[in-house]
């Protein structure tokens, strides 16, 4: 993999910065180039024109964007502001990168799949979001490919990091509360450790730059331009997440009291937003083309253990 830096002057603006990837993304990026990192209150991905100003305004050379409605289950009664965040926000975003020539960096989700079948999923396969996040997401994938704007589109799943609003937080809290934890042991995916992820989209952009320097950053993002799969290797449920997660702390931390993880089926865990069973995604195209290969999931969540 090449290495190179933004061209001199150039910047990178980072929306998100105060979300999980976000805020990764912000210390990594700025190995990298100049990061601009845009508050709410300047650029409001609910409001097209504050987008529109933002980016005109900074003119970036890349525009790199993990801000997105997240709140899967919130998401079912407040669809309009889950699409125009991560749908319209994003078809503007397109529009203007294209506008300028600048690349945009997306991220989405597994959860554009409806999760049938047991095989990890490619960029290829049939999506079919059984959810309104996931709907909102898809849309948003496919409003940047429509926009003409030079784009990569990291597909993740399950994020978290030692940071931020995340499942293995959440569990790690529950189980200090609780006497027992029961989990879903019948949805299959891989975790992803946010860092992780800002280190492979720092990489790429160094890859990309470093080719442009002979090629131009035009025919480098048109070679580049598209869908993904960038989740943890290896994989798991979230039951086998938690178990493993609480079990790693009650051996860091002998005589704390921790609760037992049961495992339980979907059925047993009512909740607004359907989740795919199959969240599993191949990631062998981040690896043929960029040489990325994402850290196991086992490992990564002994590195952020040890942080918290
Ligand atoms: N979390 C996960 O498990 C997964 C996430 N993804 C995708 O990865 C990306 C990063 O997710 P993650 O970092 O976890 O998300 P977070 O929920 O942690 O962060 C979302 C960010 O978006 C910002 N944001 C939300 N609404 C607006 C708005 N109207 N205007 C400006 N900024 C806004 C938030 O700002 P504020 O702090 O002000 O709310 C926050 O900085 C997203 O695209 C997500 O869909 C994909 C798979 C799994
Ligand atoms: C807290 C808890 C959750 N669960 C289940 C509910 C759900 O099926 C699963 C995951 O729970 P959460 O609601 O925390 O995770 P969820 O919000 O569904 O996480 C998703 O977020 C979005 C942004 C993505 O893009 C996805 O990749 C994925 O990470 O675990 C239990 O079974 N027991 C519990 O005690």
């Amino acid at each position: 993999m090449m290495v190179g830096k933004l061209p001199l002057g150039e910047k990178i603006l980072l929306t998100g910065a105060t979300g999980q990837v976000g805020g990764e993304l912000s210390k990594t990026l700025r190995l990298v180039g100049d990061v601009v990192a845009p508050e709410r209150v300047t650029m409001n991905l609910a409001n097209s024109d504050s987008i529109r100003e933002t980016i005109r305004a900074i003119r970036p050379r890349w525009i790199v964007n993990p801000a997105a409605y997240t709140a899967v289950d919130k998401a079912e009664s407040e669809p309009q502001l889950a699409y125009a965040i991560n749908a319209d926000a994003v078809k503007t975003i397109g529009e203007e990168a294209h506008a300028l020539g600048a690349g945009v960096i997306h991220f989405s989700t597994d959860y554009v799949f409806d999760g049938s079948g047991n095989e990890p999923y490619t960029e290829i396969d049939t999506v079919g979001p059984v959810s309104v996040y996931g709907a909102s997401k898809l849309a948003g994938e496919k409003a940047l490919a429509e926009s003409g704007a030079g784009h990569m589109i990291f597909r993740t799943s399950w994020v978290y990091g030692a940071t931020g609003k995340n499942f293995l937080l959440t569990i790690l809290k529950l189980a200090r509360e609780r006497e027992t934890l029961k989990i879903v042991a019948d949805q299959h995916g891989a975790p992803t450790w946010s860092r992780d992820l800002a280190r492979m989209t720092a990489q790429v952009i160094q890859d990309c730059e470093a080719a442009a320097r002979d090629k131009g950053l035009k025919a480098v993002l048109s070679d580049s331009s598209g869908i993904y799969h960038a989740a943890g290797s290896g994989e798991t449920t979230w039951f086998g997440f938690a178990a493993e997660a609480v079990q790693l702390q009650h051996e860091s931390t002998p005589g704390a009291r921790l609760a037992t993880v049961e495992a339980i089926q979907t059925a047993q865990y009512p909740t607004s937003a359907k989740r795919p069973l199959n969240s599993r995604l191949n990631c062998s195209k981040l690896m043929e083309r960029f040489g990325w290969t994402m850290m196991d999931w086992r490992y990564s969540l002994r590195e952020v253990l040890s942080e918290l």
